[in-house]
């Protein structure tokens, strides 16, 4: 059987899970009253099911099981931190889950038929919809700024892309029993592969022989910077806020919101730390934005639009307090004797790594709590609030008169767009390959207004890109980050903040060293840092990214790779038979393949460094963040940038971030390209200015040149900036200025006086029927002046003779 005709009955599958039959309006009432009858019915019973849940996690807690500090044996992460909005919606989640369990088995819907037959807002006071209270957004259709949670983007479905709201999918979940159990049994029966076997046999450790000679190692950071401002995905927690322990002395435990990682017993690492297990929390569940019945689905805690939220924070709280509220700035300042440093969580309420011996080295506080996970992220992210302060001092200069809230918000926007220009102008080629970039529309232009806003596309982050394909990073990631003419390895610097105390080093060494080394190469291969050693605190009982990656895929019920390599319309050889052979032999089937392994492990599409199934995946996500973001930073509208501002922003590159933020003497061009070429020539540093702040300057600019003398007059134009956020009557007095010149004989004076007069009022209309002068009018105006009188003065003196 090829593997076309073995796909045959999968495209079937996807298919069915597609299926909808279009109900009469009779026939949904009927439905949904037989639904909500048996919701009802069911809910005693689903309430006291996660009441039991609650007490069995208090006397975890009780017992001293679940902690909520961190225990050495733990491989405790940033990702684990959980906010209270989440734990709030996760409530209104099991809810949403239990009834839509209980529905299924009472009404026996088959598990294709579950998203068709569930599809219903039940309304009955218990299920309270987290999403219920939509905010009014007015004023929203003018704002120059988005909000910080990101809702009122979409003026229809105002919710969309903000934080705190479920992940949509592709494909509908494939979950084992339809609605929310992990997927763990094969389509033909039997247990999938346990994810630490599919992690040690086929995710082994990338060999030097991997690198990729030509990216940097930036290209990494960068790409996880950038995924820190899209999504963060909510895990479960237990009883007052405690971490849940899923491990026992003799392996998992089964508890609700458990899905531990089975270590086997023959394990090529962990056996000899006597390991059996690695802690697995699942992501919480959450209603559907509509609050429909239906699948598990899992929530993002941060806005889903490429807009800074990693700097600023994805709500209110979180970005009040990382402001300096004076002249618009961000907080700084960890340590005084190292200017510029993120602000300092003085409580260790991130649970770093801290060292013993200087009691002064604390983690940074910055709009993502992952912030601290190792250097090269604590990096970036100093490197962009500094980019950040730099741009309000720049703008507080021009002298605008503009309040802190105003100087904040527009050095926000600036840096959303840049980042948003780095993305689109110089990260997402190199991923994806030029031809991609033109497929689905997502190179920027080199002038003028972009277009393509459609309030119809959905920007929300789709869970087969956070829970898989936005991973493949994880492959890039090398053993080691270049220190100070040495290297630090991840496991040493995990949650641990020392170098960025270091004045002699530093921001400077640490960001240097990632455009001086390579990214690995994005294959089945990653470091043994991460898959040995991810937040280890003791020898031995380090966590392991790539068996992570697999179980969340299962526990978000991702489905399996063929059926989304089928939908991608991705043909069929696209892995090396080597490593096709090495993976499928660990599968009872080819069609249980984990979308994670597989994808990442595809030959690269020609000109970007991923495979076509998540080159589709992400071509599609960055397609619908750059049309369906109204923020979109080329963008025409009430919120835009002047074109004179957009050309500013265009000429950002991370390269020039780096150097006007760091003590760098030089970097390469592109700062994704390691190494230096005609194409990426060494760029010094001292020859980088920062964006020319003039564009934003409110009221006249500077007059223009005087124009050439036409029948002895002149004139210069000026122009009146009072875009946003100016005040609508920055500029008093004239646009124009007009003159005499030449030698014209005393005769000639009257005539010129009065051509002056007539030419003044010409241009008075144009000024304030246009709110600006045009030159070339101007220009043609004077001249048909000119002629005309010439013509005159040539009647006059016929008539005198
Ligand atoms: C040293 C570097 C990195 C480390 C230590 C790291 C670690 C982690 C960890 C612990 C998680 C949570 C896994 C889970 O529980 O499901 C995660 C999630 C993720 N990582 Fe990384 N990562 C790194 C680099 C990257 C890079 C370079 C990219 C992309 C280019 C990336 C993309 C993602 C994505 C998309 C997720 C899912 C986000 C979410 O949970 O919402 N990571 N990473
Ligand atoms: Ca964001």
């Amino acid at each position: 059987q090829t593997l076309d005709q073995a796909i045959q009955p999968i495209e079937n599958l996807g298919q069915s899970l597609f299926q909808r039959v279009d109900l009469t309006a009779n026939e949904q009432i009927q439905k949904e009253v037989i639904l909500s009858n048996t919701v009802s019915a069911s809910l005693p019973s689903v309430e006291s099911n996660i009441q039991a849940a609650v007490s069995q996690d208090k006397s975890f807690f009780d017992r001293g099981i679940d902690q909520v500090g961190v225990k050495n044996t733990d491989f405790f992460g940033p990702h684990l931190f959980t906010s209270p909005q989440a734990i709030e919606i996760a409530s209104a989640g099991e809810l949403f889950s239990g009834v839509s369990k209980s529905a299924v088995e009472t009404l026996a819907i088959s598990k294709e038929n579950i998203n068709q037959q569930l599809s219903s807002r039940i309304s009955i006071p218990e299920l309270r919809c987290p999403f219920a209270n939509v905010p009014d957004c007015i004023g929203a259709a003018t704002s120059r700024y988005r909000t910080i949670d990101g809702s009122c983007n979409n003026l229809n479905k105002k919710l969309w892309g903000r934080s705190f709201t479920p992940f949509e999918r592709l494909l509908p979940a494939l979950y084992d029993n339809g609605v929310d159990e992990p997927r763990q049994t094969s389509l033909f029966g039997g247990p999938l592969p346990l994810a630490r076997k599919i992690s040690s046999q086929f995710h082994q450790p990338s060999l030097i022989g991997h690198l990729m000679p030509d990216l940097s190692h930036m290209t990494m950071e960068f790409g996880q910077f950038l995924s820190h401002d899209i999504q963060r995905n909510a895990l479960s927690t237990g009883y007052a806020g405690s971490s849940l322990t899923c491990c026992g002395s003799n392996g998992p435990i089964s508890r609700p919101n458990c899905f531990a990682i089975e270590i086997p017993t023959d394990d090529p690492y962990y056996s000899q730390f006597n390991r059996t297990c690695l802690n697995f929390v699942r992501a919480l569940p959450t209603p559907k934005l509509d609050c429909a019945l239906g699948q598990r689905q899992q929530l993002n805690q941060n806005t889903h639009y490429i807009d800074g939220s990693q700097i600023y924070g994805s709500d209110e709280q979180t970005s009040n307090s990382l402001r300096a509220l004076t002249g618009g700035k961000l907080q700084t300042g960890a340590d005084p004797a190292i200017p510029n440093l993120l602000p300092k969580d003085t409580t260790n309420a991130a649970n770093c790594i801290l060292p013993a011996s200087n009691a002064n080295v604390k983690c940074f506080l910055a709009g993502d709590v992952r912030v601290n996970q190792h250097p090269a992220l604590i990096s970036i992210h100093t490197i962009f609030m500094r980019e950040h302060n730099r741009i309000a001092a720049g703008l507080e200069a021009l002298n605008n008169g503009w309040s802190d809230q105003t100087l904040y918000d527009e050095a926000r926007k600036i840096v959303g767009a840049m980042l948003q220009h780095i993305t689109y102008k110089e990260y997402l080629p190199e991923i994806l390959g030029d031809a991609l970039m033109n497929t689905y529309g997502l190179k920027p232009l080199t002038n003028g207004y972009f277009n393509g806003y459609t309030n119809s596309v959905n920007p929300t982050i789709k869970n087969e890109f956070s829970a898989a394909a936005f991973r493949f990073g994880h492959s890039q990631v090398h053993d080691s980050l270049k220190y100070n003419n040495g290297v630090q390895y991840f496991k040493d610097v995990f949650l641990n903040p020392s170098s960025l105390y270091d004045a002699s080093g530093g921001v400077n060494s640490i960001t240097k060293g990632l455009m001086e080394s390579s990214s690995q190469k994005v294959d089945e291969r990653l470091t043994s840092q991460l898959t040995r050693h991810l937040f280890e605190r003791q020898p031995g009982f380090g966590g392991d990214l790539a068996a992570i990656n697999i179980q969340r895929g299962r526990d978000h019920g991702i489905p399996f790779y063929q059926l989304i390599k089928a939908v991608c319309n991705v043909s069929s050889n696209v892995h090396d038979a080597s490593v096709w052979t090495a993976l499928s032999a660990l599968y009872q089937s080819p069609f249980d393949i984990d979308l994670y392994s597989a994808g990442v492990s595809e030959k690269p599409v020609s000109g970007g460094k991923i495979g076509p199934t998540f080159a589709c995946i992400i071509a599609k996500q960055f397609e619908a963040l750059k049309k369906g973001d109204r923020y979109y930073y080329e963008n025409s509208g009430d919120q835009a940038f002047t074109l004179e501002q957009l050309a500013e922003i265009r000429k950002t590159t991370l390269s020039k971030i780096v150097c006007r933020n760091t003590g760098i003497a030089a970097t390469p061009t592109k700062a994704f390209i390691k190494s230096t070429s005609l194409s990426n020539p060494t760029m010094p540093c001292s020859g980088v200015s920062a964006i020319d702040y003039s564009k934003w300057k409110c009221g006249w600019s500077d007059w223009g040149q005087w124009t050439p003398c036409v029948n002895f007059i002149q004139f210069r134009l000026r122009t009146c900036r009072q875009q946003k956020p100016c005040a609508a009557d920055v500029c008093t007095g004239d646009a124009f200025e007009i003159q005499m010149c030449g030698s014209a004989s005393s005769a000639d004076l009257p005539r010129i006086q009065a051509e002056i007069q007539s030419f003044r009022s010409i241009l008075d209309v144009q000024h304030k029927s246009n709110g600006f002068v045009d030159l070339q009018m101007a220009q043609s105006a004077l001249q048909s002046i000119a002629s005309q009188n010439v013509l005159q003065s040539a009647d006059a003196s016929l008539s005198a003779a």
